[in-house]
């Protein structure tokens, strides 16, 4: 695609807001590609693809360039060109990699850009755009199944959807979005793949509350409480609540839902989406202080720890994570986890089940956790089984799920 002016500084203006004012990706091309309404499709494109693309390969676009710091408009602009330049080996696509002629370009020079790229490709850490850190522990955790894993990672995600059946089904959902539009993803029942990339944000279906977007993996995790409906069912780290409305619709509006979180912004956003998908039986509860969780001891046939993590399992959606996460921020997490599983797990009923789940690749923040409540809590608790998805085997993202039940 031919390169204009003012959609590249557009691409430039977002990644200075992401790692100069060290704001979230997705917020910031959203709230760019809002602001300015003279942007066709095909613009629109560029500039997200572009921010995404650009985020993802940080390092190795670094490496390429020879830039350590960039902080100066001028450096990304160098960036941004060093990314024409490199993208279509990257990514295999047509573009020519050739520049303008625009002063910002002035000086960079392909041949020797591309040389440093092919000498970034024979070092992990650069060739898959992680820091350090992230890589020593990635390799230390999952051992040889490390290269794939964040290979697999590196890649951009497909758009999932979970079709609402408070409100719809699959048929109809999946002929709203033509003849070969979407497909169905086997033993995901009510999962639909898109086949091109599209905004479904905008379209009457979604609008409707006929669907929600949620990661095929992520589709396995509300199933797994093995749910009956009548149940009462506490989700405690709810968020916005994309698994709390896939709970909603597996119980069919009978019996009843507890959105629990300590953001209320979260849960207000939640109340907004739960409407919209047709949901009668949610209350959402913020956690103001630990004696909360207590006055709802034994309340709960079913329990939701979809726990706070590092995120290590979805950077295909997010991967400006890698550059925000830090060592000490995983260190307190796996803390509030235990805490959580801890604490949270004595409003489970007698007899009741729950689900402990992280969207991180890491043992550390997922297996070893349960493994450490069950030693603790093996008089109480009985250990069910556990499941993993992976971006390189199954082209999900990375979840973990560990079904516990109460004795
Ligand atoms: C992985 S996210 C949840 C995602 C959500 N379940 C979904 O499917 O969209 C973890 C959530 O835990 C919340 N959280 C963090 N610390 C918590 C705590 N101590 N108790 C309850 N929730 C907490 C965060 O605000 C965040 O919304």
């Amino acid at each position: 695609m031919k390169l204009y002016k003012g959609l590249v500084a557009a691409t430039v203006e977002a990644l200075q807001h992401i790692f100069v004012k060290n704001r979230q990706a997705d917020r910031v091309v959203e709230q760019l590609l809002k602001t300015n309404k003279k942007w066709g499709a095909r613009d629109r494109a560029f500039i997200a693809g572009n921010t995404y693309e650009i985020v993802r390969w940080w390092r190795l676009i670094k490496f390429s360039a020879d830039i350590e710091r960039v902080s100066e408009p001028e450096e990304f602009w160098k960036i941004v060109g060093t990314w024409q330049i490199i993208k279509p080996v990257q990514l295999k696509t047509e573009d020519d990699g050739n520049l303008p002629e625009w002063p910002e370009f002035e000086d960079m020079d392909a041949v020797n850009i591309l040389s440093r790229y092919q000498e970034g490709l024979s070092v992990r850490k650069v060739a898959q755009s992680i820091p350090d850190w992230i890589d020593s522990i990635g390799a230390e955790e999952l051992g040889e199944a490390w290269d794939a894993e964040i290979a697999a990672l590196n890649q951009q995600a497909p758009v999932v959807i979970r079709v609402n059946t408070l409100k719809s089904d699959v048929q109809t959902v999946k002929e709203g979005f033509g003849e070969d539009g979407a497909a169905e993803i086997a033993n995901i029942p009510n999962a639909l793949v898109l086949k091109k990339r599209q905004n479904v944000l905008n379209q009457e279906a979604f609008k409707q509350g006929f669907f929600e977007v949620q990661d095929a993996g992520s589709q396995l995790i509300a199933p797994y409480l093995d749910i009956q409906p009548g149940h009462s069912v506490i989700d405690a780290c709810a968020g916005a609540g994309g698994k709390t409305l896939h709970i909603a619709a597996l119980l069919n509006n009978e019996g009843s839902i507890l959105a629990m979180d300590i953001e209320h912004h979260k849960l207000l956003e939640l109340e907004k989406r739960a409407a919209r998908n047709g949901v009668k039986n949610l209350e959402t509860m913020l956690i103001s202080s630990e004696k909360l969780i207590e006055t709802l001891a034994g309340t709960a046939d079913r329990l939701l720890l979809d726990v706070p993590c590092s995120g290590l399992g979805v950077l295909r959606r997010n991967p400006d994570s890698k550059w925000k996460l830090k060592p000490q921020f995983l260190d307190e997490i796996k803390k509030v986890q235990w805490q959580i599983l801890n604490n949270y797990s004595q409003m489970v009923k007698p007899g009741g089940k729950m689900v402990y789940a992280t969207c991180s690749v890491l043992p550390s923040e997922s297996e070893d956790q349960v493994k450490r409540f069950m030693k603790a809590n093996k008089k109480d608790w009985k250990f069910i089984s556990a499941h993993r998805t992976s971006a390189a085997k199954d082209g999900t993202d990375g979840f973990y799920m560990a079904l516990m039940q109460r004795k």
